[in-house]
């Protein structure tokens, strides 16, 4: 199965990350930095638009393929920021998203909206690492970890500065997520990670067993304004939008077709 197969190329790259890395020396690069921006504020505030919206800089992914050949990592982020988007996913898997963690860190120096590290992390190095690399939040994914990893890992992310965006898709990893009771931004996956199936009503779904004060992302498979006013209907705060981004021309454009009917006057 493809998910157990990513999992199992991330235990390789958490073995050679383990080879050189030191706590004391992260702990000391990280002390340096500048704090992190707001990524859950960001999108929940969706700058007061009723909509948060998180556009994604992805290259490739291993249900489509090769999405976007020809790729500008900085130009898109530059142009999802001036379009309007309040956060920026940028997918830093090599191996089956064709990203990398340089885009990430070039990014960060180009833009100035909270940036999100989009990869499978099972390892609280790689949380570490990605607060290193320059992103304000960090995914955990419900469905490849087991909800004491979750917990340690949302910990350790919260104490480094980091955001969170906690990903379920079906109920079971929900009723785990919200018993942990750490979670303050829920993104449900509308794509299943095992099949590739895409439902929007996933959310819908799913969103009625989060309570007050935890705030939900609809996430993939979102396309046109009415996804989004549906979206907004069931009460998502926000959208994370990758493909559809990716496959347009006029990339600033998209985000702006997107965005208009939502912009309050
Ligand atoms: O490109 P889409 O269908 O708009 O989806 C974006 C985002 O939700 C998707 O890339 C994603 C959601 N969860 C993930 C986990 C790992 C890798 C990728 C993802």
């Amino acid at each position: 199965m493809f998910l157990d197969r990513i999992v199992a190329t991330k235990r390789q790259e958490v073995a050679s990350l383990a080879e050189t890395f030191s706590l004391a020396e992260y702990e000391r690069t990280i002390a340096g930095m500048p704090s992190c921006l707001g990524f859950e504020r960001a999108v929940t505030t969706g700058r007061n638009r009723g909509m948060g919206l998180i556009a994604e800089v992805k290259k490739a992914s291993p249900s489509k393929g090769l999405i976007r050949p020809d790729f500008h990592p900085v130009e898109l982020a530059r142009t999802y920021e001036a379009a309007g988007a309040d956060c920026i996913s940028v997918l830093t898997d090599e191996q089956y998203f064709q990203g990398s963690n340089a885009y990430l860190s070039a990014i960060r120096e180009a833009v100035n909206v909270p940036l999100l590290r989009k990869d499978f992390t099972i390892d609280y190095r790689q949380v570490y690492e990605a607060r290193v690399i320059g992103a304000d939040a960090v995914l955990l994914i419900a469905a490849i970890l087991k909800p004491a990893e979750l917990a340690e890992l949302h910990d350790i992310a919260k104490s480094i500065g980091l955001d969170v965006l906690v990903e379920v898709h079906n109920r079971e990893e929900m009723d785990d997520v919200l018993t942990l009771g750490k979670a303050t931004l829920i993104g449900i996956n509308n794509r299943d990670l095992h099949t590739f199936a895409t439902d929007l009503k996933t959310t819908e779904r799913l969103i009625g067993l989060v309570p007050p004060g935890t705030s939900v992302i609809s996430e993939s498979a979102i396309s046109s304004t009415a996804d989004i006013a549906y979206l907004t209907e069931v009460g998502a705060k926000g959208v994370l939008i990758g493909e559809h981004f990716m496959r347009q021309p006029e990339v600033g454009q998209a985000v702006a077709d997107l965005l208009g009917p939502l912009v309050k006057s």
